[in-house]
């Protein structure tokens, strides 16, 4: 692959080099211009004009970008209206034309007990490793992976660096990622994009001491320098600070499966105000669902002996009053997110806890509003539409709509993913704030250690109730 004189409002690249016996790493923060050579590389960018280019050969592509076009491919194919029965999508197994010959990474990546499950039936995470299988498996010879550890488990990390290392020699590795520790060690180059350039480009051995030279988040990953608006939080009377205590959530012997597959069963789980709550666990062990149930969007809701916010389930109250109470950050909500309106919108529906804005809003509320963009730095962004920004910023979007009615319960699921180090670091000490402050009350999945904050009273390794099916 060969770039010369690209040129992007965005960003600007004097010359890339990449030879077809080297794997590469390309570093940089989300507003550093990264992901308009991603876009570059996809054929999505537009207002760019380049001197020369040579495009890598054969490329599979894994980015969110292109997990969000299978999802709403699967959508459109969605034949449930028609059929007796839930249509589960695409069998994974038709995704990977000849994956025979490639059983121990499907065994390796824990992906072969899904081969039958349609699309929709996957977890996040095994919605991304299916697609950088279809990708190793078929042919591709230059693999684009876009923050490829995101989502996955910690075993899965593993194995995916082994997989890609042990890949055959004419296959090229490009990875795109935005927070240091993600560097593969296995990469033999790096190119470092800061402030909308590419600043440097070589052997990683070269280059890494550079990165870590430097002392602040913000010289390293080039974030564009605007002073960030504090949390605003500050107009929260005293008085609507959850009391101490409070029962928000107790769930005796749960359970969760789906049809004969039974997911986790015995989890007792009693969630007081103040009870901030890790959730971990290995890819597809039933996090969301268990978050699903929680929040009732999961039809076992009703199955299960569970109180929220003092009531037992099933027991005339709506799903909407539960709602109200809860903000919410999930990868289903991300995707769900598609004719959205604009940023400005997303935050707004918030305060109604709907996908998409439907009522009228009052000027109190454009304000509060304005203050959370101005808190992620997009205050500059209100007007964009959801969909047009990046991945990073529509995460930090949804993360100001979870937080807009700063709500009893927070329900987090990965909320950090797709954010760089300074993004996911920000996210997090304003739990730390909502902590201190008693604001609210955190459940949160993560699969990244580095964000098992001490604020957190419990933490749920929910692999230790796997159910027996
Ligand atoms: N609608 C469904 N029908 C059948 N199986 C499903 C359905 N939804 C999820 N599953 C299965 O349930 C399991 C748990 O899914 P869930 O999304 O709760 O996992 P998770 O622990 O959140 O995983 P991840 O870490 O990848 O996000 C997965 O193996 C998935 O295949």
């Amino acid at each position: 692959m060969y770039i010369k004189n690209f040129s992007h409002p965005e960003l600007q690249i004097d010359e890339l080099v990449v030879r077809s016996n080297e794997s590469w790493c390309v570093y940089g923060g989300n507003d550093s211009g990264i992901d308009i050579l991603l876009d570059f590389l996809t054929g999505r960018a537009g207002n760019y004009s380049v001197g020369q280019y040579i495009a890598p050969v054969k490329p599979g592509i894994i980015s969110f970008a292109n997990q969000q076009i299978v999802f709403e491919r699967e959508l459109r194919n969605d034949d449930t209206d028609f059929l007796d029965r839930v249509d589960p999508g695409t069998r994974v197994y038709e995704f990977l034309p000849g994956y025979r010959d490639f059983l121990p990474l499907l065994r390796a990546l824990d992906m072969e007990r899904c081969l039958d499950l349609g699309y929709r039936q996957l977890s996040s995470g095994q919605c991304r490793k299916l697609l950088i299988l279809e990708a190793i498996i078929t042919g591709a010879s230059t693999l684009i992976l876009q923050d490829p550890y995101d989502g996955l488990d910690h075993q899965s990390c593993i194995e995916l660096n082994q997989a890609l290392v042990s890949l055959p020699g004419d296959v090229q590795t490009i990875v795109f990622v935005n927070n240091l520790v993600d560097i593969p060690e296995w990469c033999s180059h790096l190119a470092l994009i800061k402030a909308g350039r590419l600043c440097a480009a070589g052997l990683r051995k070269t280059i890494l001491p550079e990165l870590h030279g430097t002392s602040t988040g913000h010289l390293v990953t080039g974030e564009k320098k605007v002073a960030a608006a504090p949390p605003p939080t500050d107009s929260v009377n005293p008085d609507e600070q959850t009391p101490g205590n409070k029962e928000l959530i107790k769930l005796r012997n749960g359970f969760a499966g789906y049809g004969k597959k039974m997911l986790f069963s015995g989890l007792n789980l009693t969630v007081c105000s103040g009870d901030h709550t890790l959730i971990s666990g290995h890819n597809g062990c039933g996090k969301s669902t268990l978050l699903d149930i929680l929040v009732g969007d999961n039809p076992k809701c009703y199955a299960n002996d569970l109180h929220m916010f003092g009531k037992k389930r099933g027991t005339g109250e709506s799903v909407w009053e539960i709602k109200s109470k809860i903000g919410m950050v999930s990868p289903s909500l991300h995707r769900d997110h598609r004719s959205v309106g604009t940023a400005m919108h997303v935050v707004l529906s918030g305060l109604h806890d709907s996908i998409g804005l439907y009522r009228k809003i009052h000027t109190q509320q454009l304000k509060k509003a304005q203050k959370w963009l101005a808190w992620i730095n997009l205050a500059d962004k209100a007007n964009h539409p959801f969909g047009k920004l990046t991945y990073a910023q529509q995460r930090l979007v949804l993360v100001a709509r979870a937080l807009i009615k700063l709500p009893d319960l927070l329900v987090l699921d990965e909320p950090t993913q797709g954010l760089d180090d300074i993004n996911r670091a920000k996210v997090l000490d304003f739990l730390q704030l909502v902590s201190d402050r008693k604001l609210s009350t955190i459940l949160f999945v993560t699969h990244r250690r580095d964000e098992h904050r001490d604020f957190f009273k419990h933490h749920i390794k929910l692999d230790s109730y796997k159910a027996v099916s």
